[in-house]
């Protein structure tokens, strides 16, 4: 069953179409990798999924509903929910109350719950759930500045986590990371929910063959190969479109 629908997504920028017809379907459980050069359209196509930008043709479907025209808030509430950024996060406040705040704000409960002990005690038993989830139990009172910059990331999953997503977007989870803490965002991962459907951009091809079961390249706003990991590096199309942006870059730099 397909939960997650997108069919011939454009975008132009002026002449230019970055989002070229692309197309894709996830089922609940499922783990898709969408990878591609600089410039490919990754996050030209993520912004269109969010709603953050409003795509010039084509449509996108929810559990049946068809989601194109409606605003990024409420797909995060219909269960299409990206992973927070870290830029976004409090640096004086604790993963527990980040994880707290989010809970009450999906539940609509932040200026009613005080007082009402039992609804409180099921956020907390809900936060401590989520942080364990990701792996950040023991940081759960730390302020956020204290934590490995590998952490705060895990952070921003366990936030999403917190929405109850049904499709989870992943943007680009390891970016910055140091290679030692990698392991800990592999981990952590592993450990999602088996029902739900995870959607990731990434560079990291190491954590990319770790995680993903199939593999979508995008390049030049197209869907170049749409397979499995371990056909993806044998491609001939792929090769080229990655040697194609090293060369670029080569010629830039
Ligand atoms: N608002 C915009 N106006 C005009 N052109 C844009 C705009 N946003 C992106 N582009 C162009 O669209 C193309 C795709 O950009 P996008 O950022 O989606 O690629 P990407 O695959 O996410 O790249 P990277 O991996 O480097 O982040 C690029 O050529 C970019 O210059």
């Amino acid at each position: 069953m397909s939960l997650f629908e997108v069919k011939n997504l454009r975008k132009n920028f002026g002449g230019l179409a970055v989002t070229n017809d692309v197309s894709l379907s996830l089922a609940p459980g499922d783990r898709l990798a969408l990878i591609g050069p600089n410039g490919a359209g990754k996050t030209t196509f993520v912004n269109l999924v969010t709603g953050h930008l409003k795509p010039d043709g084509g449509s996108i479907t929810l559990a049946g509903e068809d989601i194109t025209g409606v605003k990024a808030m409420q797909r995060v509430q219909r269960g299409l929910v990206r992973s927070f950024q870290v830029t976004r996060l409090f640096a004086d406040m604790t993963p527990q109350e980040h994880v707290a705040l989010a809970i009450l704000q999906r539940d609509g409960k932040s200026t009613r719950m005080f007082g009402r002990h039992d609804a409180m005690r099921q956020v907390v038993e809900e936060v401590g759930d989520i942080l364990n989830l990701l792996g950040l139990s023991e940081l759960a009172h730390l302020k956020v500045r204290e934590i490995a910059y590998g952490q705060q990331r895990l952070l921003e999953i366990a936030l999403a986590m917190a929405l109850r997503p049904k499709v989870l977007l992943l943007d680009e989870p390891a970016a910055g990371v140091p290679q030692a803490e990698t392991a800990r965002i592999e981990r952590a991962l592993d450990m999602l929910p088996p029902d739900l459907a995870v959607l990731m951009i990434e560079h990291d091809m190491d954590l990319v063959f770790r995680f993903a079961k199939r593999v979508m390249v995008l390049a030049a706003g197209t869907v170049i190969f749409d397979g499995s990991p371990q056909d993806v590096t044998q491609d001939v199309a792929v090769r080229e479109a990655y040697l194609g942006s090293y060369a670029n870059a080569g010629s830039a730099a």
